[in-house]
């Protein structure tokens, strides 16, 4: 097989090698998966207004958020079950990341423990660059307890995540309904008895014991007042993911949030959603600086993170390359897929004439639909 170059080679293993089972859950979308496609065909949509001569010799790609530092603006995106693409998981994945000096954030549906997590990240609690996503319980003590975990294993921010009242509708998912492999366990919220139970039922009926999971526990009833609720219970930054207009940025702002993660969930879950890099100008727009946004869904490549920084990000995050890094050699293919992306961005702010982060402005992007109505 030749050298894996890109992401994209990444992917394409992936789909060659990995089981059915988890290739679905990981791969699809919802619906049509028009979103899903849209994410990453959007970023095409938009070009690089490169400047010469502008002495790069030192480029420096280092991002400040949360009174945190890391080295590159581009950040793994909490994505549940990661034991399904290699044994280590999610601990695979804070290594690499905490090598890398990024941020990782972990699912609330995870294969490792929230303290497993933590202890991987490293030993010096101000060093640990995680952030921990969190689904709200219809028991609120089931959430306070998950969020007092994190506070106490170092956790630094907290990721509300939105957009998933209900879990999208993933056509392979009802085809060939997921199951989760017997040997893993969902390690924050399953205790043995529950885990026994789950994995009994899986087999012996024909639905997603995911989505029958999802639907018997997670609140769909969930309010702005949640973000301020949240937001009473810890002290650590809140972000709101899954936000894709103006009108809902500036409740983030009403409410106290922290932060924004501006995200469709990879597409998985309103089809027809707009892509994230289309939705990012007006959430900035509406933030005006206030609190930082981030964006998700569709980055691939250098140049994409490049082009979301140009238009108002601080920093992006990366789904499913993760997974497919993992699955190709655990802890190094992370760090293989980071590599790869890390060298495309820098090079990208390079030949930019980009010396650094914050040189990185709306001067340097172009929307290919609106050049002919500039002229
Ligand atoms: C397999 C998979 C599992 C995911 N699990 C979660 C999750 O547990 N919580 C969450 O907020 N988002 C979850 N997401 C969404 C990601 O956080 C992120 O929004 C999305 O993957 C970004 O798109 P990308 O995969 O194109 O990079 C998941 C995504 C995938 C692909
Ligand atoms: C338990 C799932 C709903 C996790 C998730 O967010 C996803 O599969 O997209």
């Amino acid at each position: 097989m030749s050298k894996i170059a890109s992401v994209q080679d990444l992917e394409d293993h992936a789909k060659a090698n990995l089981d059915k089972n988890a290739l679905n859950y990981y791969s699809s979308g919802s619906q049509d998966m028009i979103t899903l496609q849209d994410n990453v065909n959007a970023f095409d949509r938009y070009q690089i207004r490169p400047r010469v001569l502008r002495n790069v010799s030192n480029v420096d790609t280092k991002v400040s958020a949360f009174g945190l530092t890391f080295d590159y603006p581009i950040f793994i995106a909490a994505s549940a079950m990661q034991k399904m693409a290699h044994p280590d998981g999610e601990l695979a994945s804070v290594r690499s990341a905490n090598k890398h000096n990024v941020c990782y954030s972990l699912s609330t549906i995870s294969t490792s423990s929230i303290e497993e997590v933590s202890e991987a990240a490293g030993q010096v609690t101000d060093n640990k660059k995680i952030w921990f996503q969190l689904y709200i319980y219809n028991d609120k003590h089931k959430t306070i307890d998950l969020i007092k975990r994190a506070e106490r294993a170092g956790f630094k921010a907290i990721i509300l995540t939105a957009d998933t009242p209900y879990i999208g509708r993933r056509l392979p998912d009802i085809r060939d309904p997921f199951m989760i492999p017997s040997h893993l366990k969902l390690k924050n919220i399953q205790t043995e008895k529950i885990g026994e139970a789950e994995t009994s039922t899986q087999s012996s009926e024909n639905a997603s014991w995911l989505a029958r999971y999802f639907k018997e526990n997670i609140n769909p009833g969930l309010t702005w007042d949640d973000v301020t609720w949240i937001k009473s219970v810890t002290s650590l930054p809140v972000l709101v993911k899954g936000v894709l207009t103006a009108e809902d940025a500036k409740l983030c702002l009403q409410y106290g949030a922290d932060g924004i993660i501006v995200s469709n969930h990879g597409g998985r879950q309103l089809d027809t959603a707009p892509a994230t890099i289309d939705a990012l100008p007006e959430v900035v727009r509406a933030v005006n600086g206030k609190i930082p946004v981030f964006l998700d869904g569709g980055v691939r490549r250098g140049t994409d993170a490049f082009k979301a920084l140009a238009l108002g990000a601080t920093a992006v995050f990366m789904g499913r390359p993760n997974l497919w890094g993992l699955f190709y050699d655990g802890e190094n293919g992370v760090d293989l897929m980071l590599d790869i992306v890390f060298e495309e961005f820098k090079l990208a702010m390079a030949l930019s004439g980009c010396a650094s982060v914050k040189d990185i402005n709306e001067s340097y992007i172009q929307d290919s639909r609106h050049i002919f109505s500039k002229l």
